[in-house]
Formats: structure tokens, C-alpha cells, sequence
């Protein structure tokens, strides 16, 4: 993605987007609702014409690829399905339009676990059996290249493990795999590698790793009869220090064993200490907190 810009109306949905998708990892794409994660996949897939700036797969743009399914296989829309054709017409149709052969739709049956469903039709699938038509779709031309926007979508606990080794799989095999979702701490579990965006535009493009680090750091929480003293302790010491509602105490840049020993050099008695790791919601919900668009209500 270079400067990539959508508008619609007066709604800027993308804003000057640049980032670039490497191959051999999967990618987790993630933005609160409304974000400009679909607005984004649907402009490389050339579903959707760019105000500015450009898309590209491997250096072209989609609608300059020749047969396109073996290029980029994409998940858009788990819904967009002829409704009344059978999920091995839909997969054969498709084959068809990029020359595929009829072997590979039995094959990406298999792969999904749809081979007893092929002839039932699309339009009675539930909403997870219709992902797994879908990607089975996004996998027929065996593409270098997956795009696939919140796959996970009505999947049960069974699929969503199947999905993520699966993603997995697909990337250790040297593809490039682009996943979008709302969920963090499920694309913890799939991805390596984040792009993360708030109002269409780019807020972190970091290993998930790394994201966590220097988003939300981890602290040392310490529950003492004496947080005031303690708490004057670990400033002279240089530590920043916060107190949480329950009145125990944060303390920040350092290392469990030099709080208990700052402590103890101070006679101040110590209940409980904790090392606590950001959680990777917490992460994500500082760097984003402010690019949220919709919000719920309350508190
Ligand atoms: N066809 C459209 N017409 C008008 N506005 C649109 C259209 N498509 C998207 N938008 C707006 O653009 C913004 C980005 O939407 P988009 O669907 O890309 O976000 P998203 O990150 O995929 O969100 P979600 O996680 O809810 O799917 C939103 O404000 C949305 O209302």
C-alpha cells in the first residue's frame, strides 16, 4: 500500500495508507469497527477504486494480474455466495473462469472439511460452514498471495484452531498471508507479524512482540499496608509509580526483586508483588483508544 486514500462522501474511510505485507509470515490486520480494514482489502482486490495512492500484488495492480486466483486469493465477504448452487458448483465455477482444474475443487474441499457438504447448497450453509467455502474458494488457484477479512467470523472453537494452523501452514510455505480482525488476543495467537490502523490510518506496523512492549509496558504490582511511604521509596529510586483503584501500587521500569529489596531496606512490609504483562487487549486499546469510532455507552 502506498499513500492509499478512500473517501466516501464526507467520510474518510482510508488516510494516506503505506505499508507492505512480507511473505513467509502471517499478518494480522487489526483496527477497531469501522477502521478501514475492509475498505483497505476490497482497494487491493480492485473491488473498490482508491482516491489516492495505490495498491499493489507483487508489484501490479489486481486488475493487471492474469488469472487472478492463482495470484491472490482473497475472503471478503463470507456471505457473498450464489445461494443456490451447490458448494462444488461455486468452487467449479470459479475454476473455470481461471483454469483451474475440476481435481483442485475436490482437493480444497477436502482441505476445508466440506467433502460431505459439496452437493448441499451454499445458501443453506451456516455461518462457519460459509468461511470455510469461502477460503476453500481463496485456496483454489493455490495463490503466493492470501487476503482474508476476519476469517475466524462464525467459526467454532474447532474451526478457529483449524484456521489458525492452517493460516500458519500456508506461511511457512512462503506465502503472504493477510489476515484481518477485531479480536486481538486471537490474532495474537495466529500472527507474527501486526498492522494496525484507527480512522484509515496507520498506527503501528510492528512484530506482535514488539507491540506489546512498547505499548503497554509491564510493571511490577506490590500490595502494601504503607503505599505512601513505599510509593516515596521507589520515586527517590527513579521509579515511576502508580496506584491502582484497589490501592496497590504499579511500579514501572523495574525488576520485581529490586522493589522487594528497596522494601525491605525501608522496613516497609510487602503482602503481595507481582510481575504483570500487558495483556495484549491493553495493548492494543492504548494505541487505538482514540481512533475508536463507534463506542458503547456508560460508565
Ligand atoms: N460503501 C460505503 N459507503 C459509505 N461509507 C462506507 C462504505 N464502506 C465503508 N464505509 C465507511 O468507511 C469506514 C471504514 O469502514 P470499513 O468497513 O473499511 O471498516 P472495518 O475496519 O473493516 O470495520 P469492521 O471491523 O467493523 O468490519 C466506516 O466509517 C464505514 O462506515
Amino acid at each position: 500500500m502506498e499513500n492509499l486514500s478512500k473517501r466516501y462522501g464526507d467520510k474518510v474511510a482510508v488516510d494516506g495508507l503505506s505499508f507492505a505485507v512480507k511473505p513467509g509470515q502471517v499478518t494480522g490486520f487489526l483496527g477497531p469497527n469501522g477502521a478501514g480494514k475492509s475498505t483497505t482489502m476490497r482497494m487491493i482486490m480492485g473491488l473498490d477504486r482508491p482516491g489516492g495512492g495505490r495498491a499493489t500484488i507483487g508489484g501490479r495492480s489486481y486488475r493487471d494480474l492474469r488469472e487472478p486466483l492463482r495470484r491472490v486469493g482473497a475472503l471478503l465477504d463470507a456471505a457473498g455466495l450464489h445461494k443456490r448452487r451447490s458448494a462444488y458448483n461455486h468452487l467449479l465455477w470459479l475454476a473455470q473462469t481461471n483454469r483451474i482444474p475440476k481435481t483442485r475443487v475436490r482437493e480444497v474441499l477436502r482441505l476445508v472439511g466440506l467433502e460431505d457438504a459439496a452437493r448441499q447448497r451454499a445458501g443453506g450453509f451456516s455461518l462457519g460452514m460459509a468461511g470455510r467455502l469461502g477460503i476453500a474458494a481463496a485456496l483454489l488457484g493455490d495463490p503466493p498471495v492470501l487476503l482474508l477479512d476476519e476469517p475466524v467470523n462464525g467459526l467454532d472453537p474447532e474451526g478457529v484452531l483449524w484456521i489458525r494452523t492452517l493460516l500458519n501452514d500456508l506461511a511457512a510455505e512462503g506465502r503472504t498471508v493477510l489476515v484481518s480482525s477485531h479480536l486481538m488476543s486471537e490474532t495474537a495467537l495466529t500472527a507474527q507479524h501486526l498492522i494496525v490502523i484507527g480512522r484509515g490510518r496507520l498506527i503501528a506496523d510492528t512484530s506482535v512482540r514488539e507491540f506489546v512492549r512498547s505499548a503497554a509496558p509491564s510493571h511490577v504490582r506490590v500490595r502494601t499496608p504503607e503505599p505512601e511511604r513505599l510509593r516515596d521509596v521507589l520515586a527517590a529510586a527513579g521509579f515511576p509509580v502508580k496506584q491502582a483503584s484497589d490501592g496497590a501500587l504499579e511500579v514501572y521500569e523495574a525488576e520485581a526483586d529490586k522493589v522487594g529489596e528497596l522494601a525491605a531496606a525501608h522496613g516497609v512490609p510487602v503482602y503481595e508483588s507481582a510481575v504483570r504483562t500487558a495483556s495484549l487487549e491493553e495493548a492494543f486499546m492504548r494505541l487505538t483508544g482514540e481512533d475508536v469510532e463507534y463506542r458503547g455507552g456508560g460508565r
